[in-house]
């Protein structure tokens, strides 16, 4: 028996790396494993996936494939496959790597949400849904909300700015970024900046599953590991616990609807209304989406805060004339307005050069309907192709002297940047949905903090990058902080 299942198994495996044969790629450490081993060793000298696959793209050109066991995934850095795949062609999004994040440990998690839908048709009709919920007009109407609620943490920052208290605004933005989306995008009262009580059922179960799904994508594997059962245990009851809590939330506001009460105009009212108009909804897949923004909303936003403090500290010029910037359009008034935002060009630079070095979610995965070319090599219909706004802004070719800082590459009068070599929101029509949200929200909260602090940060921590669900600083972005004279 074993002798002829590990022969149904070589055969399987050889006929479905044979289509793949003709595309480059490094050589396999394991016949059965494929590059497993060639990424677990990766790992093991600190690196991630996306510096591997970096690697690859310099070695083997800008399409390469990898082997993960019987799983092809074939990675494109090619400026006119990626315009196809994500925009002329809008290919539907990867089986094979989003039902796994929709149904972690085989527990429904963000399920059949907006960022997990495969069915490109399903997801077509669902997007065109939920596009007016993120209009400029619902966003511009958020503005005294985010006031409220990022000064906050700057009295926070404020009583603790005495030059010395090291604060990891890690966790400070993380705490930031999900009472924000909870208060302004589902009513709810989470205090995580404050922290005066213990944090919510709801904030805990978040922190939970959104760490399940970092070990996860770290350790595939986990699942078949004694040791790890308690924890995956605890996940699912965590993601459990977060439906329980989605239903009842939405519930009670459908309630307050019916009766005719005064309800906010935030995403859980228009979720409410959409499924309402729209009773053909499978009521699973809104609770899919209430816990797909939790996810997709809160720690992009907190890792881009902190990689921004990260490099304003290394780039003191920068961070000099980001200041400047902000004094001259808001000078030291407390309430800043998207009008101001608007206003700074130079933010906009530093936000954008950020996000090319640090783009928090840096990989999508597409499936190819039919057969497609790229740079001479046939890609076979069905196939998982990646591509990482990550990779594609780290190469030379792409991007001169690329690790270097510098937001001059994003000056609006020079146009300096290849199309389609930088995408850290994707492109097309299955770009993020939250892309405003989230970029007014950081401009909202770095300038009010360079307005009102000069910071320091611990030169002692690692500035180095965690790859998880998320790219977020190692170290957890320490700092102190004074008050600016002013
Ligand atoms: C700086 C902050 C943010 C960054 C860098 C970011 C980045 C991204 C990226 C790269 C994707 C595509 C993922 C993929 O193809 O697998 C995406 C999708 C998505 N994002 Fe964001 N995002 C941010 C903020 C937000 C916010 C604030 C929200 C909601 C309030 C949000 C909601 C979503 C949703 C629902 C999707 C799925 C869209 C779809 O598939 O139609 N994002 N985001």
């Amino acid at each position: 028996v074993p002798v002829c299942a590990l022969t149904a198994v070589s055969i399987y495996l050889i006929s479905v790396r044979k289509k793949y044969s003709h595309i480059p790629g490094p050589p396999r450490d394991s016949f059965f494993l494929g590059h497993i081993p060639t990424f677990q060793k990766y790992l093991k000298q600190g690196k991630f996936f996306s510096e591997m696959a970096i690697e690859f793209i310099r070695k083997y050109g800008h399409v390469v494939k990898i082997e993960m066991a019987e799983r092809i995934i074939v990675i494109t850095a090619d400026p006119q496959s990626i315009r196809e795949l994500m925009i002329t062609g809008n290919h539907s999004k990867s089986k094979a790597a989003y039902e796994k994040l929709g149904f972690l440990f085989g527990e429904r998690f963000i399920g059949k949400g907006l960022a997990a839908e495969t069915d490109q048709k399903v997801w077509v009709w669902r997007r065109a849904l939920m596009n007016p919920c993120f209009q400029k007009s619902y966003i511009k109407g958020l503005e005294s909300a985010f006031n409220t609620e990022i000064d906050l943490l700057i009295n926070k920052l404020a009583g603790l700015a005495d030059g010395k208290t090291q604060i990891s605004m890690l966790e400070e933005f993380n705490h930031l970024t999900l009472d924000v989306i909870g208060k302004i995008g589902f009513g709810m009262q989470m205090n995580n900046v404050e922290n005066r009580t213990e944090p919510s059922e709801y904030t805990k179960a978040i922190k939970l599953a959104l760490g399940g799904v970092s070990a996860f994508l770290r350790d595939p594997f986990m699942k078949f590991k004694y040791s790890q059962w308690k924890y995956i245990a605890d996940v699912k009851k965590a993601m459990k616990t977060l439906r329980v809590l989605s239903k009842q939330s939405f519930d009670e506001r459908k309630k307050q609807i019916e009766r005719g009460d005064y309800t906010p105009d935030d995403i859980l009212n228009f979720l409410v209304k959409m499924k309402l108009e729209n009773p053909e909804l499978d009521g699973e897949v809104i609770l899919d989406d209430i816990t797909t923004f939790f996810l997709a909303g809160q720690e992009t936003s907190a890792n881009l805060l902190s990689f921004a403090m990260i490099c304003l500290w290394q780039n003191k010029d920068v961070l000099e004339r980001l200041k400047a910037e902000v004094s001259d359009v808001v000078g030291d008034k407390h309430y800043i307005s998207i009008e101001d935002i608007n206003k700074m060009e130079y933010l906009d630079m530093v936000i954008k050069e950020t996000l090319r070095l640090y783009p928090p979610a840096s990989n999508t995965f597409r499936e190819n309907k039919t057969d497609i070319e790229i740079q001479g090599y046939k890609i076979p219909a069905g196939t998982s192709i990646m591509m990482s706004t990550f990779v594609s802004s780290r190469l030379e070719e792409f991007f001169p002297d690329p690790l270097k800082f510098d937001p001059e590459r994003f000056n609006p009068a020079e146009n300096r940047i290849l199309s389609y070599t930088y995408f850290p929101f994707m492109l097309g029509p299955r770009s993020c949905i939250g892309k405003d949200f989230g970029v007014i929200e950081a401009k909202m909260i770095l300038s009010k903090i360079v307005q009102r602090f000069n910071f320091e940060m611990d030169p002692n921590q690692s500035f180095d990058i965690e790859e998880s669900a998320t790219l977020k600083p190692k170290g957890g972005a320490f700092c102190s902080f004074t008050l600016c004279d002013s």
